[in-house]
């Protein structure tokens, strides 16, 4: 069988390192409405005074981690897209962006024209959120929509908890950790606290307690982003036999004056270099694929901030990228999806 493909989503990245390729870029990821979850004319005035000055400081950031190929991101998706060619043999192997190029618009509509039936839909995100998952899945049902694309697309749910997701993360990290370290941090890409309170299905549980994530329920845990971390976070250190104290979970990336979810990757790299820790490895299981927030928050920004503060060292251990064993374990998530 030929005609049932494999689509990878990621978020996507601005077409270029110039200031208007990055305003672009940013103008169409902060307006979906999953990421700024607010009324459309205050979204739209808060983006625009965002726009004032992002994208300048973001193009510089891009510029100092751009290849020659291009966007991290995009290269590193690329190149699971062809290690899982190998793999998946229904069909061909698609990426998209959700933001940016290619578009999901775009290759959806070429699939349907080769003939393909079926595209198992595989937005790249370990945890679930509205701001990443949600999104994909809407956009994609909008285009089949608009377009009258004769396509089953099953999804591949989150999968913070799998077993297959957690021992490729143990893979790929052990020859980090096996070199020694003083502490491991896992850094998690942040979100406001408005977007967990409001999914909050019992509408009472979301930070009513400083250990809400670690007692959630069942129906809290399936939707709730910081539960979703943190059970990644505690099931990755019991596989990798770490010991309590040797490793903790921030969350990096705020955008804005909302307060996020705590605590601040900046705060505890700080905490971290003055408490003495001289070797820190950092790991950000939310990325699949490294990118800005990898390379350059963490690996450049970071580690600065992290050897101002006292620290000696900072090893950015690398995501899973194409890890082959991550390659594996992502195409056996994907045949369950279905
Ligand atoms: C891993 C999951 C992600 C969540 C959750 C997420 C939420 C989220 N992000 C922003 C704002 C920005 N994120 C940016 C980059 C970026 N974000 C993710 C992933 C998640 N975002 C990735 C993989 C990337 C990297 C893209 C790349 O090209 O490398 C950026 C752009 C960079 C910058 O200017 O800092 C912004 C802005 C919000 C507001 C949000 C949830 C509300
Ligand atoms: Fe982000
Ligand atoms: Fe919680």
């Amino acid at each position: 069988m030929t005609d049932h493909a494999l689509l990878l989503v990621n978020l996507g990245s601005p077409a270029s390192t110039s200031v208007a390729d990055v305003r672009r870029y940013l103008n169409q990821f902060l307006m979906d409405p999953y990421v700024i979850d607010l009324p459309w004319p205050v979204r739209r005035l808060l983006v625009s005074l965002i726009l004032i000055k992002r994208p300048e400081q973001s193009a510089h950031a891009y510029a100092s981690i751009w290849w020659e190929e291009g966007s991290p991101l995009v290269v590193l998706t690329r190149r699971l897209q062809q290690a899982m060619g190998a793999h998946w043999a229904h069909g061909p192997v698609e990426i998209a962006m959700r933001y940016g190029e290619p578009s999901l618009s775009t290759v959806l509509q070429r699939l349907a024209g080769q003939g393909v039936t079926k595209v198992t839909l595989a937005p790249l995100y370990p945890q679930f959120a509205d701001s990443t998952v949600t999104t994909v899945i809407e956009q994609a049902k909008a285009v089949v929509a608009e377009h009258k694309l004769a396509l089953q697309m099953p999804v591949l749910r989150p999968f913070y908890d799998q077993p297959l997701y957690i021992d490729a993360l143990v893979a790929s990290a052990r020859p980090y950790l096996e070199q020694g370290f003083d502490h491991l941090l896992l850094s998690f890409h942040g979100l406001p606290e408005r977007h967990l309170k409001k999914l909050d299905p019992t509408g009472s549980h979301c930070f009513q307690n400083a250990d809400c994530c670690r007692n959630a329920s069942p129906e809290v845990l399936a939707v709730c982003y910081r539960a979703q971390c943190l059970r990644s976070a505690q099931l990755f250190a019991q596989k990798m036999g770490l010991a309590e104290g040797q490793w903790s979970v921030s969350f990096q990336s705020r955008l804005g004056r909302a307060k996020w979810i705590e605590p601040y990757t900046e705060a505890r790299l700080d905490e971290l270099g003055k408490a003495g820790v001289k070797k820190l490895l950092v790991m950000c299981p939310a990325f699949v694929a490294d990118c800005i927030e990898t390379l350059e928050e963490i690996g450049d920004r970071g580690r600065e901030q992290f050897v101002e503060a006292g620290g000696q060292e900072l090893v950015l251990v690398p995501c899973l990228n194409d890890h082959p064993q991550w390659v594996e374990a992502l195409t056996q998530l994907c045949e369950q999806a279905g």
